[in-house]
């Protein structure tokens, strides 16, 4: 161990940790969740760091070598390394000060280091050097928005492949006509091709949401510092740490045109999460939807077979459960509870912040993550994989009631009405109740109820017309 000091006192911290006394503190205060930060948070603030460091040294505040030792400790960390030095809890007290100063340190160690010093020497020091001319307040809702920015697009894609592989099997499965179902009674026919159709325009709109909101995360606080009057920061390093953040991230950053109003709303963020929350609800639809015409295999609809992925029982040989489109429901719970959970810090800020961004942080990028993932698995372990049982459907079609509707425009309400309660009590098909009670010949029988024309737009239209 060594012993570091600040002003409450002394600490032990581990020799080889690269952390420092303010984070030993954290360590300490916040038994909690037992998650570490998302290394994605931890990447977008050591971008930052680096970004304020090259603007710091250009403008003459950081002497050449403390400036290149951080900025090389900073991109270390942004590429991925030393990730076992952040072991803050992702839950935490203090605005997100423990994982600034959790950066801070294990960069200002890893810089003493490239220069030449030992751990806890602190060549370069946490606050005066890495941290110069910022605050938690500017630079952490600064990097949660990069780490969203640069999470939500690979999402939008997950979404579009879900979205290809729906269409794909709507495609496939253009020509198979099947019972509809409203409130979950027998209703008209539908395509089961028309059912994937409805799936994947809903996937469709969730892939354009998720990837226009991140326009709206780009107006970003850096050089706001505290509350954001840019207070301690000086006017040129203010225009240019944003310059060196776009530079450093390949997103197109912009300074919010109000610092106070962005260091204290974090609106945005319900925002992106409502948007989550959105998608996870159409992806929640499509694996109870999956779950339902899958069920069976002898006593449900038994309409489609999902790919058997795994054994399903321990007691029951032989059964296999819709364990992908399960998963994923569950996906969506947590985003949906995700999405609460943002709502609540969100609301909860105070004056000039918001101090409940780390619990903001843990759930939109946790959520954003799970989205992902539960799209993709939807799409290859399961969409992709989908057979139809086509009697099944067939048979369910010819021996429901489902196809009397298509008489009304030829027959009127109650004739239709008739001709249902009579296939219902002589147990015959509509097809034949109609020729039974002598309301169409059996040639008009054949034209009307033709089933290619069944899910049809425009098959009411004359559907005796003369040839
Ligand atoms: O850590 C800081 O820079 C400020 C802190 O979040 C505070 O407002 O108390």
């Amino acid at each position: 161990m060594r012993i570091e000091k600040d002003f409450l006192g002394e600490k032990q911290v581990p020799e080889h940790a690269y952390w420092g006394i303010h984070t030993q503190r954290a360590l300490e205060n916040f038994p909690l969740s037992g998650h570490p930060v998302h290394s994605n948070l931890i990447k977008a603030l050591a971008l930052v760091k680096v970004s304020a460091a090259q603007a710091n040294m250009e403008l003459g505040y950081l002497d050449n070598d403390t400036g290149y030792a951080i900025i090389e400790a900073g991109s270390e960390i942004a590429a991925g390394k030393l990730a076992d030095q952040f072991p803050t809890d992702a839950l935490q007290g203090g605005a997100g000060t423990s994982t600034n100063m959790n950066v801070n340190e294990v960069i200002a160690n890893r810089a003493t280091e490239l220069l030449g010093g030992g751990k806890g020497q602190y060549l370069v020091d946490p606050l005066n050097h890495v941290n110069m001319h910022q605050s938690t307040n500017d630079v952490y809702p600064t990097a949660l928005r990069i780490a969203a920015i640069k999470m939500l697009l690979p999402l939008s894609e997950q979404i579009a492949e879900l979205q290809d592989v729906l269409q794909q099997k709507e495609a496939e499965f253009a020509g198979i006509l099947k019972p509809g179902r409203t409130q979950l009674q027998d209703a008209v026919p539908v395509t089961l091709g028309q059912e994937f159709s409805g799936w994947a325009q809903a996937v469709a709109r969730d892939r354009w949401r998720i990837y226009k909101v991140e326009e709206r995360l780009r107006q970003v606080n850096l050089g706001g510092t505290a509350a954001g009057t840019g207070i301690n920061a000086p006017r040129e390093y203010i225009f240019l740490v944003i310059e060196k953040l776009r530079q450093n991230t390949g997103i197109g950053l912009a300074r919010a045109e109000s610092l106070i109003d962005v260091t204290q709303n974090a609106d945005v963020f319900t925002e992106v999460s409502g948007l989550l929350k959105a998608a996870a609800v159409n992806l929640n639809k499509i694996a109870n939807d999956l779950r339902l015409l899958s069920s069976g295999p002898f006593a449900g609809f038994a309409e489609i077979r999902l790919p058997e992925k795994q054994a399903g029982s321990t007691i029951m040989p032989g059964k296999v459960n819709p364990i992908i489109p399960e998963a994923v429901n569950q996906v969506a719970f947590q985003v949906i509870a995700a999405d609460l959970a943002i709502t609540m810090a969100c609301q909860n800020g105070q004056l000039e912040i918001n101090q409940f961004l780390p619990l903001v942080t843990y759930n939109l990028l946790q959520a954003i993550d799970l989205l992902g993932k539960g799209a993709s698995i939807l799409a290859y372990k399961c969409v992709s994989g989908i057979t139809v049982n086509e009697e099944r459907c067939l048979e369910l079609v010819e021996h429901s009631l489902i196809t009397a509707p298509i008489l009304m425009p030829v027959l009127g309400y109650a004739k239709t009405a008739e001709v249902v309660k009579y296939a219902r009590r002589e147990k015959v098909t509509v097809r034949q109740a109609v020729k039974d009670l002598g309301y169409l010949s059996s040639e008009d029988a054949e034209k009307v109820l033709d089933y290619h024309l069944m899910a049809r737009p425009g098959s009411a239209d004359k559907p005796l017309r003369e040839e």
